[in-house]
């Protein structure tokens, strides 16, 4: 293994790597790194300012023609910074994770950012982190402890004992602190996490709310010749709906990185002469197909939306208040009420995409995926002779004619120890959970093909048995290499005796490209097939039943409630959803309301049940938002109309 291309192959994939590991606070700097510069990010952005963009991002082209597929990180001897006197040009990974990082002078990189003496050196620590940090990754060492290894060479393990962090004190001085004296001083460090685009890719988190409804009018009818014209105000609008709708042109959910609040229009207000308000505007979300819906915070699924055109009722708008003309009755032929509109219902979402592909392409870092979809495919995936090209899955469509078509997705490389987070892989690997099949691609051309093999199957194993489960074949890459050409009868019989079935091809060449796509189309079938019943059951899913749920939270009855005491300040609490809807719907500006609201509390027994429990003169009692204080003079008055008594007994509402 030439260690020029190791090296490079190492710090152009440890870039991704290292973020999407999240180096921790806590995990401890190599002796030679100097402080970790998030702790004090005005010397990191000096320091990068003087590093930084003059050099123009080198292409990848000059390196690589070593480069080789790893299931594990290369041994820490072949692992060297490279040289920046090079006239080769570097390629920075898509994220730019680095970026920055190098400076264009680059007759030599900064002498502070090569600094390999022991001594913390404040200034240039800043940049040398950086570049450590960007550069680290894990490795595993003969007693199978995990170690991280920095580009100076040094390793770095996460299980030796109390972690420490350094940072500089006010007066710019270093301290290396443990972990609990940096709990201890409250000091924020911020965690290194995957890039956003990444983060952003298949998760996001909504907020949505469905409008409010308008508000009902109190307005009588004055006309010429029309004498007692009777009431005439209209009825509020209701408030928009919030739907959720599939748009199959979208394959991430990164449009709500810049959009996050979704609301409803709400319901325009009544009007005289018996005007009703205007509804209010709907809301449509569009997901991409195989978004996950959870309420924020719990595990319960709510809603999986999978089809382009699907579309889920989520969250109907408040109703109208009405206006009081519908409040005319043969008692009251002049009703001055009228309702507040009812809220529209609000909730934060957590959407998790699960790409629906037909097949998902795995594999090792540089095993060739992405060039086995380029070729089967119209898709123009990344390709490049380093690990983790892919940092993102991609999607291509397979069409061999008018009729069978098939969705394959080629997911970033996996590599061992994916599932306890090493490498991109593991991010992106609940995508392949909806894959009838998968297809393994093997590079011939490694040092151990079959030990890379069992390396990916036992990660599939690790994440989920049912991905393990699910049927696959195997492609022996990159045949046009003598070394894969050499390996393959054994790798074959090794494959075959395990009863598994593989196929070889060169991806670049486009040779057994066609046997291997065939295959998985078959193996598609075949599980379609299996699955014929469900399917047709899957497109009859009824997706409404959030918003059901919502309609009947609102329609529970005014009866149903609890009430508490809290004794140390006589507070008395009347809960149920239907009587703090009522509540919230009932407009205090309007002199009939109070009656009302004394009718309904009477009429739904809480009177009775806050008497029955000892209810005193001058105690609080809290109705949804309302506050109210009790006064029980009517029952000394010893009327046996109990509707009366309740008007008369309470002074609703008395406002604190
Ligand atoms: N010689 C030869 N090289 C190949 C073949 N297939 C792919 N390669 C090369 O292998 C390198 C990696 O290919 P990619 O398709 O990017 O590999 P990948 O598995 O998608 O890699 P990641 O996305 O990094 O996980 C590229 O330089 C390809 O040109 C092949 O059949 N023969
Ligand atoms: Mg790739």
């Amino acid at each position: 293994m030439a260690s020029v291309s190791i090296s490079v192959s190492a710090s152009l994939f440890s870039v991704p790597q290292a973020q999407a590991q999240g180096r921790s606070r806590t995990q401890k700097p190599s002796p030679r790194q100097t402080p970790n510069p998030k702790t004090k990010p005005q010397k990191l952005n000096n320091k990068f300012k003087s590093l930084s963009l003059s050099s123009p991002p080198p292409s990848s082209s000059s390196f690589g023609a070593q480069a080789t597929t790893y299931t594990r990180l290369p041994p820490k001897e072949d692992f060297h910074f490279p040289s920046f006197n090079e006239s080769d040009e570097i390629k920075l990974s898509e994220s730019d994770v680095a970026k920055g990082a190098f400076d264009n002078d680059s007759s030599g990189i900064d002498a502070e950012m090569l600094d390999t003496d022991d001594d913390d050196d404040n200034e240039g620590g800043g940049g040398e982190e950086e570049i450590n940090g960007s550069l680290g990754f894990q490795d595993e060492t003969l007693d199978g402890e995990i170690g991280e290894y920095y580009s100076d060479g040094s390793l770095d393990f996460d299980g030796g004992g109390e972690e420490e962090v350094f940072y500089y004190d006010p007066d710019g001085k270093l301290v290396n602190l443990s972990e609990n004296e940096v709990d201890d001083l409250g000091l924020e460090v911020k965690e290194k996490g995957v890039p956003a685009v990444m983060r952003c890719f298949d998760r996001a988190k909504i907020y949505v709310k469905a409008g409010d409804g308008g508000n009902g009018v109190v307005a009588f009818r004055r006309e010429k010749y029309v004498p007692l014209g009777g009431p005439s105000g209209g009825d509020g609008g209701r408030g928009g709906n919030v739907y959720l709708e599939v748009d199959g042109a979208m394959n991430s959910l990164l449009p709500f990185r810049n959009c996050v609040h979704y609301r409803a229009g709400r319901g325009a207000h009544g009007q005289g002469r018996m005007m009703c308000g205007r509804k209010g505007e709907d809301v449509v979300v569009k997901v991409a197909p195989g978004t996950v819906v959870r309420e924020a915070g719990s595990d319960e699924v709510l809603l999986e939306l999978l089809y382009p055109g699907q579309r889920a009722l989520l969250l109907p708008g408040g109703r109208g208040g009405r206006g009081n003309a519908s409040f005319k009755s043969g008692n009251n032929k002049v009703p001055k009420i009228a309702e507040n509109g009812e809220e529209g219902p609000e909730m934060w979402l957590e959407l998790e995409l699960k790409l629906v592909a037909d097949i998902g392409i795995v594999g090792a870092p540089n095993a060739g995926k992405s060039t086995l979809l380029s070729v089967i495919s119209a898709a123009q995936p990344e390709i490049a002779n380093y690990p983790f090209t892919t940092l993102l899955p991609n999607l291509g469509v397979v069409s061999f004619d008018y009729d069978s078509t098939m969705v394959v997705a080629d997911l970033p490389g996996l590599l061992e120890g994916a599932h306890r987070g090493f490498g991109l892989g593991h991010e992106f690997l609940r995508h392949t959970e909806r894959c009838s099949a998968l297809v393994h691609v093997v590079d011939g051309s490694g040092q151990q093909p079959e030990l890379e093999f069992d390396a990916v199957r036992l990660e599939l194993e690790l994440f989920s048995p049912e991905l393990a489960e699910k049927p696959f074949i195997v492609a022996y890459n990159k045949m046009d290499l003598p070394e894969a050409y050499e390996n393959w009868p054994s790798f074959e019989e090794n494959l075959q005796g395990r009863g598994i079935k593989t196929f070889c091809m060169s991806a670049v060449k486009r040779e057994g490209t066609r046997e291997v796509i065939g295959a998985a189309y078959k193996l598609l079938q075949e599980t379609k097939k299996s699955n014929e019943g469900l399917e047709g059951f899957q497109d009859q899913i009824y997706l409404n039943h959030v918003a059901d749920m919502v309609q009947k939270q609102r329609s529970s009855s005014i009866s149903e409630f609890e009430i508490t005491r809290d004794s140390s300040c006589n507070t008395w609490y009347v809960t149920g959803p239907g009587l703090q809807r009522f509540v919230q719907m009932t407009n205090w500006r309007y002199i009939d309301s109070d009656k009302r609201f004394q009718h309904v509390l009477e009429a739904c027994g809480v009177n009775k049940s806050l008497m029955k429990l000892g209810v005193k003169e001058g105690d609080t009692v809290i109705v949804g938002e309302m506050e109210m204080v009790w006064h029980d003079s009517a029952e000394n008055s010893g009327t046996a109309n109990m509707k009366k008594r309740s008007t008369e007994s309470i002074k609703w509402p008395q406002m604190k």
